[in-house]
């Protein structure tokens, strides 16, 4: 990993009071997100969870700095990213940023260059943050995201989605990130690649110590990836808590609510109409 290491017992992550409105056409604003605060410690793991349209996006958005938050902050290793500088970045500040936390999105094919080969992708990752593009170096990044010699000559169009998620997940570690915010990563995959894909995350964790922000509207996937659960509605945290705790002792109706939503054996749609009747009660009260 880069960088140095985080400030003794402090958090890799620190966000605090992240605010983000909206003006929308027809004139009037729409708060995406408003006071969302958590930390992530070095080499952990966190969730963000809700329905669609509840924030997570905008928020992840704020955390790789493509969008600029109207309060708060993200602190990385003690130092704020959003913090304006005179006469604006430079190229350099705006690389090393982007080193910090990386980006992976749920449908890798839009922002893949049809026109190179994936390990061509890699080698254009490595050079633009000033690393030697070695064959080595790209080699083992395709390795360690389950892609071998094949793969490696095959255009974007060429590749299956689990394995253009693979290459998008080797792209993002191609410049060693300390953070990847994975926003619906696995969402437009299959049950079975789904798995394949969170597994692999989970080693490489474990393997780099790279610290995991994974955004989906889906519980399950969560449950196995994240120690840290954050559950988002309507632009704010309603519950947040070790991912455990909130998946068996939910504390909010609307985390019930979602609970209920993930389709297992014996389930009964009418349960969910109940869950969010009672959810609306809650918020009404
Ligand atoms: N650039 C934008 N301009 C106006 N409204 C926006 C913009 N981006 C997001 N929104 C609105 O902000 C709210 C939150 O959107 P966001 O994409 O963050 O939610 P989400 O939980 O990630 O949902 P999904 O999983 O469907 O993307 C939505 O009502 C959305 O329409």
């Amino acid at each position: 990993m880069n960088g140095n290491s985080p400030q003794d017992g402090a958090p890799l992550l620190v966000v605090e009071g992240l605010r983000k409105t909206f003006r929308l056409p027809g004139g009037g604003t729409l708060t995406a997100a408003d006071r969302i605060s958590f930390t992530l410690p070095e080499g952990g793991s966190v969730g963000i969870v809700g329905e669609s349209g509840s924030g997570k996006s905008t928020v992840a958005r704020m955390l790789a700095g493509l969008e600029r938050p109207d309060a708060g902050s993200v602190t990385v290793n003690g130092r704020d990213r959003h913090s304006a500088r005179r006469g604006g970045r430079s190229r350099r500040d705006r690389l090393a940023r982007a080193r910090e936390i990386q980006m992976v999105f749920q449908d890798p094919y839009v922002s893949l260059d049809p026109r190179l080969t994936a390990g061509q992708c890699l080698r254009t990752a490595l050079r633009l943050h000033g690393h030697p593009a070695v064959e080595d170096r790209i080699r083992s990044l395709l390795d360690r995201v389950g892609l071998g010699a094949r793969e490696a000559e095959a255009r974007r169009h060429e590749l299956s989605g689990g394995q253009r998620q693979r290459l998008a997940i080797a792209r993002a570690l191609a410049v060693d990130p300390r953070i990847l915010v994975l926003d619906e990563a696995v969402a437009a995959l299959d049950v079975s690649i789904q798995a394949q894909i969170l597994q692999l995350l989970a080693e490489i964790r474990e393997d780099t110590g790279v610290a995991l922000v994974f955004v989906s509207h889906d519980l399950a996937v969560v449950q196995h990836i994240t120690d840290e659960t954050v559950v988002m509605r309507r632009g704010t945290v309603v519950e947040q808590g070790p991912t455990d705790r909130v998946l068996r002792t939910p504390r909010h109706a609307y985390t019930r609510l979602l609970l209920t939503s993930v389709p297992h054996q014996d389930w009964d749609p009418s349960d969910v109409v109940r869950a969010r009747a009672e959810a609306a009660e809650a918020e009404a009260a």
